[in-house]
């Protein structure tokens, strides 16, 4: 369960600082893959990053009862300058997985299908191959809620499908937190819908009753 209880979310910009998200109460049951849904700027992510942990209400509460992953396919966090082996290895011992490494680095390399490249610097990696190695290093590890900002949509046909195929079969063991414009990704991955509009954030126990709900905005 994910409990989200009169938060509030602003940014100070150059006209002051507006509410992103006023008075959010919201409960996410074990369990549940949910959509976050709304229009460009509603606040879709500033919501699962404070979902994820990544950054912090100004006011309310977040209480979290389950392991919950970094944004999936977030390839910001990656050392340029190590290889992608040096980075799994690096995340994997953050993460105290110390026996198993050999394992991680092998179900990373294979998800990621970027050949030798997996033992050059990330640097000279492009913007699609540092998703993939991104994307295979979220489901690395046991999680049992992934979150993920629009992650199917990065990479050529052939990563997306393999992106959502992933999502897929994660979604028998463990559930999702996703933003996504994409209705069809919503309906094949998720049961409940966040409707995210006008500072605020009302639940659906169903995708499609969301989805209606958007259109009718
Ligand atoms: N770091 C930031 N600093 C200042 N303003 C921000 C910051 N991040 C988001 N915002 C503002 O907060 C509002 C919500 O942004 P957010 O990215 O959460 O929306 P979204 O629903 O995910 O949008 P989109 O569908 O376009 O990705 C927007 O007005 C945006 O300009």
């Amino acid at each position: 369960m994910i409990e989200l209880k009169n938060v509030y979310k602003r940014y100070k910009n150059h006209h002051g600082s507006d509410w992103v998200l006023k008075d959010i109460n919201i409960n996410i049951p074990s369990n549940t893959s949910v959509g976050l849904i709304g229009r460009n700027g509603a606040g879709k992510s500033t919501l699962l990053s404070l979902i994820a942990g990544m950054d912090e209400p100004d006011k309310g509460e977040i209480k979290r009862d389950c392991k919950i992953s970094w944004p999936i396919g977030l390839s910001g966090g990656l050392q340029v300058s190590m290889t992608g082996r040096q980075n799994v290895k690096f995340v994997a011992r953050i993460h105290g997985f110390n026996k198993n490494i050999d394992d991680i680095v092998e179900s990373v390399k294979d998800f990621a299908e970027i050949g030798e490249a997996f033992d050059d610097p990330v640097k000279t990696y492009s913007s699609g191959m540092k998703a993939r190695l991104a994307f295979g290093l979220s489901l690395a590890f046991d999680f049992d809620v992934y979150i993920s900002d629009e992650a199917t949509a990065v990479g050529d046909r052939n990563f997306r499908q393999k992106a959502i195929s992933a999502f897929k079969k994660r979604v028998n063991n463990s559930s999702l937190i996703i933003v996504s414009h994409s209705e069809g990704i919503l309906k094949e991955l998720c049961n409940a819908g966040i409707l995210v509009h006008d500072g605020q954030a009302l639940w659906f126990d169903s995708i499609d009753k969301a989805l209606c709900a958007y259109h009718d905005l």
